[in-house]
């Protein structure tokens, strides 16, 4: 079930933003079965609660790669902020900001990402695509460590971008100062076809780029988009700190297994090397309990942040940052639990048939 305060920015941005713009944000491939079937998922779980501990306080604080955040809600790296709300990333960074969460940046970022990093003015991670043109690849994540990014997150799912059907026939065409605004000073005098063609994700890339993202940054790197234990045992033997459940938001594999459902296998395939993250589908804070309980250190959020950017800047992204915050320290106050510490499976019941 969807919180309602996320509920209402969704419906809000569906109302005022283009449709060609809502419907490349909502929208998931193919027949949109994962996108559909994504929120869901988490709903199959049941939890077991235990009874009379003191949960008078919930304490929501974790610690991500060394650095402490007041909630485990984090903002999923979103492509092209600016068509949803002119601050674009920097509302939303701020909004990251405002609420101690963390914020990851995405390589397809609609403003510089210098601003973004002076927005988020505290600690910020940076998704990276690795662009056919690797120069330009490299020259991005050395201006995302210099501004002060603490890891990247390689994305693994997207070799080639996923076909969305319902927006094939308002096809959007992201102008190109948001699409080029961090990519051409790198590209000086290649016209804007050219350098949109050297920004295209690399088809050819393995998992080889995790040892070179590491070398040429000195950050440490997660792989996003994994969602087999055995996939995430082969990115940490390559030099990962860690991996993010991920489906993309069902924008990418039709068909691909929920995240909710993927979850677990991966947690017990890490066996602690390194955080495991998770997003897709995540509305409440059932949502995020769940996760937290089967072993994720953080639960990413996507759409509802875009949702409440649109319908109200900076101030609509803390909310449906807050929203989800508060609603996880209260179900994890009715289970029993007081810290995220004393989340755990038990806590959980998988679906009966795993499906
Ligand atoms: C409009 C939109 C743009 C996205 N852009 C990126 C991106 O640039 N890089 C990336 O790794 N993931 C991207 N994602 C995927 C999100 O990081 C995340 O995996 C997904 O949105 C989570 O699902 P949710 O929207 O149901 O929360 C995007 C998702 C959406 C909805
Ligand atoms: C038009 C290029 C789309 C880049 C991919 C952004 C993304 O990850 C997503 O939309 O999903």
């Amino acid at each position: 079930m969807t919180l309602l305060p996320l509920q209402a920015h969704h419906d809000q941005a569906q109302e005022t933003l283009p449709p060609e713009v809502y419907e490349y944000y909502a929208s998931g491939a193919g027949a949109e079965l994962t996108l559909q079937e994504q929120e869901q998922a988490w709903a199959r779980f049941r939890l077991r609660p235990r009874v009379l501990r003191d949960v008078s306080t919930v304490d929501l604080t974790t610690t991500l790669l060394g650095t402490p955040f007041s909630s485990p809600v984090a903002v999923a790296p979103a492509a092209f902020q600016q068509l949803a709300h002119p601050d674009g990333e920097l509302a939303v960074a701020r909004a990251a900001r405002a609420t101690g969460s963390l914020y990851v940046c995405s390589t397809r970022a609609s403003r510089p990402l210098e601003d973004v990093a002076a927005a988020a003015d505290g600690p910020w991670w940076f998704q990276v695509y690795n662009m056919r043109d690797r120069d330009l690849t490299a020259a991005l994540v050395r201006r995302a460590a210099a501004a002060g990014a603490r890891a990247l997150v390689v994305t693994g799912d997207t070799p080639v971008v996923g076909i969305k059907r319902r927006v094939s026939g308002t096809r959007i065409s992201v102008p190109d100062d948001s699409y080029l605004v961090n990519l051409e000073r790198h590209l000086a005098g290649l016209p804007a076809t050219a350098a949109r063609a050297a920004a295209e994700q690399d088809p050819s890339a393995t998992v080889d780029v995790v040892g070179w993202l590491r070398e040429i940054s000195d950050l440490p790197v997660l792989v996003k988009g994994v969602l087999r234990g055995d996939e995430a045992v082969r990115c940490l033997d390559a030099g990962a700190a860690g991996v993010v459940v991920s489906n993309h938001g069902g924008r990418q594999l039709d068909r691909a297994v929920p995240s909710a459902l993927a979850l677990a296998e991966v947690v017990r395939a890490v066996d602690g090397r390194g955080p495991v993250l998770v997003d897709g589908g995540v509305r409440s804070g059932l949502d995020c309990l769940v996760a937290l309980a089967l072993g994720a250190a953080a639960v990413l959020v996507g759409r509802p942040v875009v949702w409440g950017l649109a319908a109200d800047g900076a101030t609509g992204a803390a909310a449906a940052l807050t929203a989800l915050t508060d609603d996880l320290a209260h179900v994890m106050a009715l289970t029993g639990a007081a810290s995220l510490a004393e989340l755990d499976p038990s806590l959980v019941v998988p679906p009966a048939t795993g499906w």
